[in-house]
């Protein structure tokens, strides 16, 4: 079997084309333009390369954005006023502070910092809490972006099992809740599904993995999932980023692609679905803050 491919990066410009065209109908209806305001702190070359790529679709699907770029030498309160200027500014609807931050900076009390009504990674408590009781406010883009990606490619994990190896509080805790919560109009990504969280220290991982209708890996260590893990027919999705001499490689091994029905690549599946996610939310958080 070669498996097919989950296209991230064609069903992200699909998407991106959609959230374009509420944006201009919106805007054409009088109505205030979705903005978003990233930071960014120090000289991460992976992280200026997210960010750079968020403010062209951004820009590209017609909403405002801006990108403070503040050196590694930034202090935590330094940090925090420029914060609570962004919660304060009318124009911006959503505020993405990228990860990871400079060591002298705690990373918890920023993320609590941003006004939860702008935190469109759905990263502050308040936002997690509606999350886990089944009300979202926003679902964070990496597990949403997994989400699309599989039910616009008729992979509907209702009723499925689901293996997510990785339990971060960013991907593998989040897309658990979701993908195991009740389907209803106010939570449309609740997935159905029966899930199971796995990670590096699950004993016997590739009994656990070979559950799976659907697995997905999100364990941040390059290759973790090899084909000896993955059923026949399973699909995989594959959340990895890892920088591995120069290049992007996935936490799923190459050799998965023929076992796998199907399989989303590193580069151009998950990362391109999250960034639109990021156009999605800030769309949202217009509609939240003005209507
Ligand atoms: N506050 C915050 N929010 C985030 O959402 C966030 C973050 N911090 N820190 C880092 C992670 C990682 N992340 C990615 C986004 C896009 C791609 C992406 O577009 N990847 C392209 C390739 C990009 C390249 O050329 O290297 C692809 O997979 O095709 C990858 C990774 C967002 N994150």
């Amino acid at each position: 079997m070669t498996a097919t491919r989950l296209d991230g990066k064609a069903l992200g410009q699909t998407m991106r084309a959609e959230v374009a065209a509420e944006v201009a109908a919106r805007v054409a209806a009088g109505k205030s333009r979705p903005g978003l305001a990233a930071v960014i702190v120090g000289d991460n070359p992976a992280s200026h390369v997210y960010v750079r790529n968020k403010h062209k679709a951004c820009t590209d699907a017609g909403l405002a954005t801006w990108v403070h770029t503040l050196p590694a030498t930034t202090t935590q309160a330094e940090l925090l006023a420029l914060v609570a200027r962004l919660n304060a500014d009318p124009a911006v609807h959503g505020i993405l502070v990228q990860l990871p931050l400079p060591k002298q900076i705690d990373e918890d009390a920023v993320l609590r910092a941003v006004t939860p009504a702008k935190d469109v990674d759905c990263f502050h408590p308040e936002n997690v809490g509606l999350l886990a009781v089944g009300h979202p406010r926003y679902y964070p883009c990496t597990p949403h972006g997994v989400f699309h990606l599989l039910a616009r490619n008729g992979f509907d994990p209702a009723g499925k099992e689901v293996v997510i190896v990785g339990r971060s509080n960013i991907v593998g805790k989040p897309l658990a809740l979701m993908l195991a919560q009740k389907r209803t109009a106010a939570n449309p990504a609740g997935g159905d599904a029966t899930v199971t969280i796995a990670h590096t220290r699950t004993a016997d991982l590739t009994a656990v993995c070979r559950r799976a209708d659907i697995l997905v890996a999100a364990a941040g260590v390059p290759r973790v999932v090899t084909p000896e893990m993955v059923r026949p027919g399973a699909v995989v999705v594959d959340v990895g980023t890892n920088s591995m001499d120069g290049k992007l490689v996935g936490d799923v091994h190459e050799g998965v692609a023929a076992v796998a029905a199907a399989l989303s690549p590193v580069p151009g599946g998950v990362g391109p679905m999250t960034i639109t996610m990021l156009l999605v939310n800030t769309l949202a958080a217009a509609e939240h803050i003005d209507g």
